[in-house]
């Protein structure tokens, strides 16, 4: 049993991530962007923007105030959307002990600095040996209703991934361990991009074989970034890779999926997150994934192709014929280290 967690980020998946801790922990309290939303949790134990029929268990609480979610916590759970992670780290700073063990939830890769969200959180907080990186087909909205599922809790040491595994662990959310921390997230981040091609050709009433070969060919991609960053291709094969990219291609839940079939139907990025209150990681994850392919120089063809539908302006129809105008060459596939 473990004492207090703290849980930064009241989104869906701060919310049903809260209710699994709540089954180990002394008290869990979550940290919300918003006052509202926070009193709102602490007066009915329902989270008023998502998963609003998710009764939240008797010992959880919320506040907007990071010194109280922080006050004798054992642990942490960040799960801010990746744009805001850095600057909720700048301003955790001096509340967060240097030993104070750490879970990433939170699924990106940043701009710029093509940090994994995992390295972002020790950049600024320190002591990278005390994070961990948790992923998965987990979308909250089955999740808080306790279907079944399961997720890899990633990190250097076993004793901090056995801590992790415990604290989220139940019957029907099943926690692996893997020491492969880097491969675990670059799955995460990529996985997001190749769902809103999926949603976009879904969108364009493209069918089911078309979606298998975008997710084929996608976490062929995904190894490949894998491989060049220092993870494990046989990462891809497991919760994180080809469990998270089937659940997050095929969903109606996922934001990314959806998202891509509302952009095909003629909705931008904007009013699509301003209508639903939640964020398009692929959208964010499609720059930095796009930028981070050019650094290593690997080949990301279909990065490329939603890159340049969201970022360049350039039509589906141009950007699908860009991809079948490639040579399908031999199927080099897990460890295709190709340059
Ligand atoms: N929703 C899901 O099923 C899953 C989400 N994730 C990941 O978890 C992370 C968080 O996503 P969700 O919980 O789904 O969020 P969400 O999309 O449900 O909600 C976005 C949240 O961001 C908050 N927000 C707005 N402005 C903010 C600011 N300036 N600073 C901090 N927070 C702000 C909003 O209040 C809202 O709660 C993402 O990286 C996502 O990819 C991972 C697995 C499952
Ligand atoms: O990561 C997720 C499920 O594991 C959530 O995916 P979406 O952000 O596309 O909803």
């Amino acid at each position: 049993m473990a004492g207090r967690i703290a849980v930064i980020g009241s989104g869906s998946w701060g919310t049903a991530a809260a209710g699994l801790l709540a089954a180990h922990a002394d008290d869990v309290r979550v940290w919300a962007h918003s006052p509202k939303v926070a009193e709102a949790i602490n007066r009915t134990h329902r989270n008023p923007r998502h998963l609003t029929d998710f009764e939240l268990p008797a010992n959880v609480s919320a506040s907007h105030d990071f010194a109280q979610v922080l006050d004798g916590a054992e642990s942490m759970v960040m799960v801010v959307p990746s744009s805001f992670l850095r600057g909720i780290c700048e301003e955790l700073k001096g509340l967060v002990p240097e030993d104070l063990p750490i879970v990433v939830l939170t699924k990106g890769i940043e701009p710029g600095t093509h940090l994994l969200m995992a390295d972002v959180v020790a950049d600024v907080l320190g002591n990278p040996a005390r994070v961990a990186a948790l992923s998965g087909p987990n979308h909250a909205e089955e999740i808080c209703q306790g279907l079944i599922s399961a997720a890899v809790v990633a990190c250097q040491s076993e004793e901090l991934a056995a801590y992790f595994q415990e604290a989220f662990v139940s019957q029907e959310f099943r926690v692996y361990r893997s020491q492969d921390i880097k491969g675990v997230e670059v799955c995460a981040a990529v996985k997001n991009v190749v769902a809103i091609a999926c949603g976009i050709c879904a969108g364009l009433g493209l069918g089911d074989n078309t979606l298998a070969v975008l997710m084929t060919r996608g976490l062929a991609e995904i190894s490949r970034i894998v491989c060049a960053v220092g993870g494990d291709p046989m990462t891809c094969m497991g919760l994180a890779g080809m469990g998270d990219l089937v659940a997050t291609c095929t969903s109606r839940h996922s934001r990314n999926r959806t998202f891509g079939e509302a952009f095909s139907h003629g909705e931008s990025l904007e009013d699509y997150e301003e209508r639903t209150g939640m964020v398009v990681e692929g959208a964010r994850a499609a720059q930095s994934t796009w930028e981070l392919a050019r650094e290593l120089g690997i080949e990301a063809p279909l990065t490329n192709a939603v890159h340049s539908i969201l970022y360049d302006g350039t039509e589906l129809g141009e950007a699908a014929q860009l991809l079948l105008d490639r040579d399908p060459h031999v199927e080099f596939y897990g460890l295709d280290t190709r340059e």
